[in-house]
């Protein structure tokens, strides 16, 4: 195990019938690292995450996670009957947090605090991811894995979740990001390209994320 390693993939397969997606697929995430995997649509890039954080089984290789972790899936899991207030009160009780003072200032930097009493399914679609990415990191856990966590964001949120990730990554924590956007792949530290079923790591030019985005604290 590399030193402060959060998650490590090895040699991970996966087909779904005939179709080979993940054909040795290989990830390692230490802490303080902000990792982006990338790669064109129906690559697998979900599968590779969904298999990261144990919601569906590989086929063979091994995956190791070495602390809690929060998931944000690319396909909002909210209660359409529950307010926003109601998801985090609920997720509170799931999480045992004592208070939710972080899920609200959450709330306040993805700047939806005028919706805590909408029912989720009343809210628009990029409100309804920012409390899907809020539901993921309310917990503030040392392990962060978003698959394309600002779908719908529009361009200062889009900044502020960049500054957010920059933070994070700050005070340790690991931060494995699905991206499609070619102007986000310079935030990240390590950038791991999944093409024909390997990741492939690119180096990243530089990380510039939390250095002078201008985004507000
Ligand atoms: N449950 C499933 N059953 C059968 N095939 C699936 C299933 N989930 C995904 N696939 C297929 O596996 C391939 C990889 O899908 P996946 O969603 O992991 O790709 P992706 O890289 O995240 O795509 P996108 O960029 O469009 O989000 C696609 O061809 C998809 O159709």
């Amino acid at each position: 195990m590399a030193r402060d390693e959060r998650l490590c993939l090895q040699a991970v397969w996966k087909a779904y019938g005939a179709r080979a997606v993940l054909r040795g697929a290989d990830l390692s995430v230490s802490a303080g690292m902000l990792a982006g995997v990338v790669g064109e649509n129906g690559s697998g890039k979900s599968t590779l995450l969904r298999i990261a954080v144990g919601q569906l089984r590989p086929d063979s290789g091994t995956v190791r996670r070495f602390s809690a972790l929060g998931y944000c899936p690319q396909q909002a899991v909210v209660n359409d009957t529950l307010t926003v207030a109601q998801h985090l009160r609920l997720f509170q009780v799931a999480y045992r947090l004592p208070r939710l003072d972080h899920a609200w200032e959450l709330v306040d930097l993805l700047g939806f605090g005028a919706d805590r009493g909408t029912r989720a399914g009343e809210l628009s679609g990029g409100t309804r991811q920012k409390l899907n990415l809020t539901l993921a990191l309310m917990h503030d856990p040392p392990l962060l894995v978003l698959d394309e966590p600002y779908q719908g964001f529009d361009w200062d949120t889009h900044q502020r979740f960049w500054h957010l990730a920059g933070r994070l990554r700050a005070r340790g924590r690991s931060v494995v990001v699905v991206s499609h956007l070619l102007h986000d792949l310079r935030h990240f530290d390590t950038v791991h390209h999944l093409r024909d079923g390997r990741l492939h790591e690119e180096h990243a030019e530089h990380g510039e994320t939390g250095h002078g985005e201008g985004a507000p604290e």
